[in-house]
């Protein structure tokens, strides 16, 4: 028998991880997912949500008005969670992530060790946050690019 032709690469499996991970996110507007990789091993996970033990239905998912009503204060970013979730150093370890860092989690992943991250989405390119993210970034000498596997979609079929 000829080996199996379908596989996915590296890139299109962690970065599958990682939107699947962002399923696990109950903010109704934007879910992020984030994967941390060394030696093509998974070592951390993550998904933006409030802190561990948080009553979910006492919090506000919403984002206008009085920021104290808000889920912008209380909010685990994903790389975060990722980050504090992991089971092994970080160092010189590959973080894929939906969504590209703010730049309170790229503070945290430089300073965790991870040297690379590999983003699908930049759609806030251009805001204080990215660009300041961009800056810390290249300033730490953490190397970030866009993801560049082909697939698009992934189907998790459960069967026998
Ligand atoms: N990289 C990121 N990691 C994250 O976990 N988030 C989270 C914080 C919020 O829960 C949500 C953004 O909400 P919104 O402003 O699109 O309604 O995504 C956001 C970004 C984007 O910077
Ligand atoms: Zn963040």
């Amino acid at each position: 028998m000829e080996k199996r032709l379908e596989y996915i690469s590296w890139e299109e499996y962690f970065m599958g991880v990682a939107f699947l991970s962002a399923q696990r996110s109950k903010d109704p507007t934007t879910q992020v997912g984030a994967c941390i990789v060394k030696d093509n091993k998974v070592i951390g996970m993550g998904y933006n949500g409030f802190p561990k033990g948080s009553d979910d239905d006492f919090m506000s998912w919403e984002r206008e008005g009085d920021i104290l009503n808000t889920k912008y204060p209380y909010v685990v970013h994903a790389e975060l969670n990722a980050i504090l979730n992991s089971i092994k150093s970080l160092d010189n370890s590959t973080i894929y992530v939906t969504h590209f860092p703010c730049n309170e989690c790229s503070k945290a992943i430089i300073q965790s060790g991870i040297s690379e991250i590999i983003y699908f989405s930049d759609k806030h390119k251009g805001s204080d946050s990215t660009k300041a993210s961009e800056l810390i970034l290249k300033n730490a000498n953490v190397s970030y690019r866009k993801y560049e596997g082909n697939k698009l979609k992934l189907e998790v079929l459960f069967k026998d």
